[in-house]
């Protein structure tokens, strides 16, 4: 079988996988990018984008909803059908566009799914041998299974972004990201919405004050959070799912829907790529790497994005870890990988924003901190609105004024969540953050509040 040699090969075609492509042609490398599945990856094609127009929509049907008795009349509905019509002609072209736009710029393009034969040398299938100078893993992450009879009966969060009808009622096992935005969308497209999640914490990761007061929020649209409820398993009903679970008190609970989706997070896609081929260690969390984004085990490979084993698999941290690895591969090992500053953000219904430290994250470290917490529904940004759940808590460090965290609930929190994580990338204060001449009014002016 011939070998096609490279400067880089890259696996996958996602934001990581993209990224790595860009530079490292830019920078004059002969690459060649492996993609088996859509062109493009999750965040465009089964991920934040679809998830976003789903969104926006349907949050702005609550939003007028909540503006009631201030001026807006007359009820607003979600046309399912509509939306997804919608939704296909804005994200059915991409795989398509990302394709053109690669081979437009000397990217090579190979379709199939790759795997390891060698340390630098990887397999397509159909295809044919694929060698690089550098080899990058950026393959990715899928559903996680939940390993319970009956789970077949469950749709992934690709499925539940596919749906052709809305169904009369829902429900969401786990209780992360996919579950609560997508909950939020439901219940605003009109179905009857719960979440049955196994422990006591929901959305881990995120403020557990906040996360309360969001719950309470989302009460308020009908949709029914369960917590310290562990899936047992799953069976078919004449009318669509039955799901057993267990009380606090131990005995067996049932919950009934239509269609059940679940959100029990996400798994590197990690394990159909023949790694002992090319002596690359992976942990449960995704290929092991050193500060460079290199595999530990081999200097030929790098990885990034959701099949890397530091950070949560979101896509500015792909984009992130994809540019240090191309920056590396051209420069030769100069760049270590900074997530500093790096927000989550949940799309629900208001949003919920996290940056930096969560106040127990301080308390363990020793540090001295302020903190400056409240209740941000008294805004008048907010009741203008008709906003009734919104809060924020932010972090101080008391010797250096400087930002070690901040979270927030409330409108536009992935805009307060880009202010706030760029005062921690670069060390800002309270002071500096006092002292800005927010406009107004906005909610950038809003953190004027949070610190007086
Ligand atoms: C429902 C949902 C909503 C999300 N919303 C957000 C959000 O709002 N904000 C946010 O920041 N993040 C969000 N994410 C996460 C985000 O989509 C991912 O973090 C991001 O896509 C990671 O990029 P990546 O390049 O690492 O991997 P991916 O986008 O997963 O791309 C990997 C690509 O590799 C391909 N591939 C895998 N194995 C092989 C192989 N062996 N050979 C060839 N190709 C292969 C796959 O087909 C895929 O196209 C969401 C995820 C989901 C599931
Ligand atoms: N807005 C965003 O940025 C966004 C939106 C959607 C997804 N994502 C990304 O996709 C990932 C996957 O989302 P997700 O909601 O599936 O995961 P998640 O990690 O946010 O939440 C998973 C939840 O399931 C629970 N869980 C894990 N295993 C379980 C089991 N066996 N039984 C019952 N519960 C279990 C966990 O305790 C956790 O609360 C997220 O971690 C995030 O990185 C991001």
């Amino acid at each position: 079988m011939t070998i096609k040699r490279h400067d880089v090969v890259i696996l996958g075609s996602g934001p990581a996988g993209g990224v790595v492509a860009g530079m490292c042609q830019k920078a004059g490398l002969d690459v060649v990018v492996v993609e088996e599945d859509g062109w493009g990856g999750v965040c465009p094609l089964r991920g934040c984008e679809p998830k976003k127009v789903l969104v926006d929509a349907t949050h702005a049907v609550s939003r007028i909803r909540d503006m009631e008795g201030h001026g807006p009349v007359g009820s607003v509905s979600i046309d399912w059908q509509n939306l997804m019509q919608f939704k296909r002609a804005l994200i059915d072209p991409i795989p398509d566009a990302v394709l053109q736009s690669l081979e437009k710029r000397g990217i090579k393009t190979v379709s199939g799914h790759a795997s390891f034969v060698g340390e630098g040398q990887v397999e397509v299938s159909g295809y044919g041998i694929l060698e690089g100078k550098h080899v990058v893993i950026a393959t990715g992450a899928r559903t996680r299974p939940l390993n319970v009879s009956g789970e077949e009966l469950l749709l992934a969060s690709r499925q539940f972004l596919e749906l052709d009808t809305m169904p009369k009622s829902i429900l969401f096992i786990g209780g992360g990201f996919i579950s609560f935005e997508f909950a939020c969308v439901a219940a605003a497209a009109g179905a009857d919405v719960t979440i049955v999640h196994r422990s006591s914490r929901v959305l881990k990761g995120f403020d557990h004050d906040l996360s309360l007061s969001l719950i309470e929020g989302m009460k308020e649209l009908g949709i029914k959070v369960f917590i310290d409820r562990p899936v047992l398993g799953v069976e078919k009903t004449d009318s669509g799912i039955v799901v057993t679970s267990r009380n606090d008190d131990g005995e067996k609970e049932y919950f009934t829907a239509e269609l059940g989706v679940i959100g029990v997070g996400r798994i590197p896609n990690v394990d159909r790529l023949n790694l002992d081929a090319a002596g690359v260690t992976v942990s449960k969390r995704g290929v092991v790497v050193n500060d460079f984004m290199q595999s530990v085990s081999n200097p030929r490979v790098f990885a990034a994005g959701d099949c890397a084993e530091p950070g949560t698999p979101l896509t500015p941290l792909a984009v992130l870890q994809a540019t240090t690895v191309a920056r590396n591969i051209i420069d030769e090992l100069l760049t270590k990988s900074d997530l500093r500053g790096a927000a989550s953000v949940v799309f629900t219904h208001p949003p919920l924003m996290s940056v930096g430290m969560l106040e127990e994250e301080a308390r363990k470290q020793g540090l001295d901190v302020i903190i400056h917490s409240g209740d941000a529904a008294k805004w008048s940004e907010h009741k203008r609105l008709g906003l009734k759940h919104a809060g924020y808590k932010i972090i101080e460090d008391r010797s250096s004024g400087r930002i070690v965290g901040a979270h927030y609930l409330g409108q536009h929190a992935e805009e307060v969540a880009n202010i706030f994580g760029m005062a921690i990338r670069h060390g800002l204060t309270r002071e500096n953050l006092m002292d800005h001449p927010w406009a107004y009014p906005s909610f950038g002016y809003t953190l004027r509040y949070m610190f007086s």
